[in-house]
């Protein structure tokens, strides 16, 4: 650093520095369960279960050397002998829990194995001595099969606490955070269940016991052998159904995951965006098919900062959701193709790879640590870099400084939390920003700086995807994105869209398909949202699919049943426009031609004489409109309709004049 240079300026250098070695260990790795982990520990738990079984030995030799030989000698001895299995057992154990520390849910999973392999072996081992012996234990097995698995799922789970109304309204009002924890806990199997489970185990024990004792009598089994074979057919059943129970019980990471993801490959020969954001056929739908995301596709360019906006529920957060994380949309399903630079986010590994696109939800996203760890990633960083940027979005070295000291970042402030989740994105550079309502919880302050940070990520070529309500943070965005009811009903410049929108015009872009009928409606729908607009709705609904199947159709000039060809949009798409007046509605449609003014005529003789109504979109448009007529808008041909429509607040629609006497009322003014 120069002498001359202020702190700020120093900060600001710090800020944009970032050396090769530092940024090739800024890396991620999906977390992942590796399958010798699994292997290990089932491994372990077989060396303790043998230790166990190794006892039912020492016992068999007890019995027969002590009490029934009488050599009293080896009383001592073997008991003293027997403590080594059970230091083993010891040893496995801690081992197991050592070896695979912080990895319990695969601890449990695994761990079964182990012991439910030895019952195999130990049930062969039974039928061995004689086929009777395993018996009783197969009996088990196959009855703890039907308890855990079919019975369990008709039966009814039990949950951690059945709350009452009134405890409810305790934890709603902000009380009792273990409650809620019991809440979410996942539910265990019925009590009925357990108790039919255990009895079973103990039938085994006991009719293995009365086996063993029969086969004594008949000297096929030593006496010694009686108590040994009825604990060993236990343990099988108690292994295997423990196993059998695991199984019917759903991982809490299964139980919150998405239905299913299909990553679709991308459309073959589209090379036109190598680098950047690439989203082709994004759904998701809920368990019932309904689509909350409907065929979305766009691509975005490297150092292009675009705002998703639409209406409340339209799926502006999902979206961001489901390009970062499909699999953690619970119980959705999601398909498409996602793809940053050639790479798709979907894919996870347990490999080390580039950071490529980071989520920043509305809550900032903290993990219980330390201030400095959660900026880190709980990493020992390499350069102050991310103090740097820290101390850049709070402009506050002390705030800075505490937030990294902070012992446990989940106790600080919102906006804190809010700087540290900014300036952890910040400090981790990805390919890609997608960012969640960034006002939310930030103050005045935060809002300035974090945009200031934005723009130099756009400098260096981040792609920025933003859902914001933000004025200022809009009036960054070169492009905007319009969701309704999950569809991406427009694409446009931001200030295109911006000049449109405050002289009162809203667009829908579609596929020419009559497919798009329903995506149109929505649209329309959306434009009248009034209780008691349901009239409005439909009269406004039926004009624009006689013009949505007016352009799908366009075969030759004419009247038939395909229409014009003006009013064919260019490209694969069409494009209406709508404006709300006073009484009637202004619906255009884009065309790259106008229509002849000889279909136009011979559409309103139709409609006039009610001929081929049926048949001829135009006709019925005519028919059910107040005027058609061509326009020029910006330079592009319209064909522009108006319609008739009413105020529900100050008239019915029975009170609304007819097409007729308000074209004339509008003729006349
Ligand atoms: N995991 C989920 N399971 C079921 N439905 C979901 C899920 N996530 C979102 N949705 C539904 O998808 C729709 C869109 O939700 P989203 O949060 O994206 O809305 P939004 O456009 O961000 O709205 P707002 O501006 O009100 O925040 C909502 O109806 C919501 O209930």
């Amino acid at each position: 650093m120069s002498q001359t240079q202020t702190p700020l300026e120093h900060t600001a250098e710090a800020v944009e520095k970032m050396d090769e070695k530092e940024r090739s260990a800024l890396v991620m790795q999906d977390r992942s369960l590796p399958l010798w982990a699994s292997v290990l520990s089932a491994g372990f738990t077989f060396g303790s279960a043998l230790c166990v079984l190794s006892l039912t030995v020492f016992a068999v030799f007890l019995h027969k050397l002590v009490a029934i030989e009488g050599i009293e000698s080896l009383a001592l001895l073997l008991g003293a002998t027997a403590l080594v299995p059970i230091l083993g057992m010891v040893l496995f154990e801690t081992g197991h829990a050592r070896a695979l520390a912080g990895l319990r849910p695969l601890r449990k999973r695994s761990g079964a194995m182990g012991p439910a392999l030895l019952a195999v072996l130990a049930l062969g081992g039974l039928a061995t001595l004689h086929p009777l012996l395993a018996l009783p234990a197969l009996a088990g097995c196959i009855l703890g099969w039907l308890i855990s698995i079919p019975l369990s799922r008709w039966l009814p789970r039990d949950p951690g606490w059945d709350i009452l109304p009134a405890e409810a309204t305790s934890l709603l009002i902000g009380r009792d955070q273990h409650g809620i924890d019991l809440l979410n806990a996942p539910a265990k199997p019925h009590a009925f269940i357990m108790a039919l489970l255990k009895s079973m185990r103990l039938a085994t024990f006991i009719s293995s016991f009365a086996l063993a004792c029969w086969l004594t009598l008949h000297e096929v089994l030593s006496a010694a052998a009686i108590a040994p074979t009825a604990l060993i057919s236990y343990g099988i059943v108690l292994a295997i159904t423990d196993v059998f129970l695991l199984r019917s019980e759903i991982a809490p990471e299964v139980a919150k995951q998405a239905s299913s993801v299909t990553a679709i490959a991308a459309v073959e020969g589209d090379t036109g965006l190598d680098g950047g954001l690439k989203v082709e056929h994004l759904s998701v739908s809920d368990r019932d098919g309904h689509k909350l995301l409907q065929d979305l596709s766009f691509q975005l360019t490297a150092g292009s900062v675009t705002g998703i906006t639409g209406d409340s529920f339209a799926g502006k957060s999902l979206l961001l959701k489901a390009l970062t994380a499909p699999h953690d949309l619970t119980n959705l399903a999601v398909s498409g193709h996602v793809s940053i630079h050639g790479q798709s986010p979907w894919h996870r590994s347990g490999r080390e790879r580039d950071v490529d696109l980071i989520y920043l939800g509305a809550q900032p996203r903290v993990l219980p640590g330390s201030g400095g760890d959660n900026l880190y990633c709980f990493r020992s960083p390499d350069s102050p870099r991310g103090e740097h940027l820290l101390k850049s979005l709070v402009h506050n070295s002390d705030v800075a400084q505490h937030i990294i000291a902070s012992p446990d970042a989940t106790t600080l402030s919102n906006v804190e939390q809010k700087a540290l989740a900014f300036a952890r994105a910040f400090y981790l550079r990805p390919a890609a920003y997608l960012v969640d309502r960034p006002e939310d919880g930030s103050s005045e302050l935060l809002r300035g700086t974090f945009l200031t940070r934005l723009r130099e990520e756009r400098r260096r070529g981040a792609i920025i995807l933003l859902v914001t309500e933000d004025r200022v943070l809009l009036e960054e965005c070169d492009q905007l994105i319009v969701l309704q009811n999950g569809r991406l009903v427009e694409m446009a410049s931001a200030t295109e869209i911006r000049d449109r929108e405050s002289s009162g015009w809203q667009r829908f872009v579609g596929k020419r398909d009559l497919d798009s009928e329903e995506a149109l409606d929505s649209w329309i729908c959306a434009q009248f949202r009034r209780d008691g607009d349901d009239a409005n709705r439909r009269a406004v609904c039926m004009v624009a699919n006689e013009m949505l199947a007016l352009a799908c159709y366009a075969t030759e000039p004419g009247m038939g049943p395909g229409a014009v060809t003006g009013t064919s949009p260019p490209g694969d798409t069409v494009c209406f426009e709508i404006k709300l007046f006073a009484g009637h509605c202004i619906l255009r449609l884009q065309q790259a031609q106008p229509l002849s003014s000889g279909a136009l005529a011979k559409a309103q003789s139709d409609a006039d004489s009610d001929r081929a109504l049926t048949q001829a979109p135009l006709a019925r448009i005519l028919r059910d409109s107040m005027s058609v007529e061509n326009t020029v808008h910006n330079g592009s041909n319209w064909l522009q309709v108006a319609i008739s429509i009413y105020d529900p607040r100050k008239s019915s629609p029975q009170s609304t004049p007819t097409s007729e006497t308000t074209a004339d009322a509008l003729n006349r003014s």
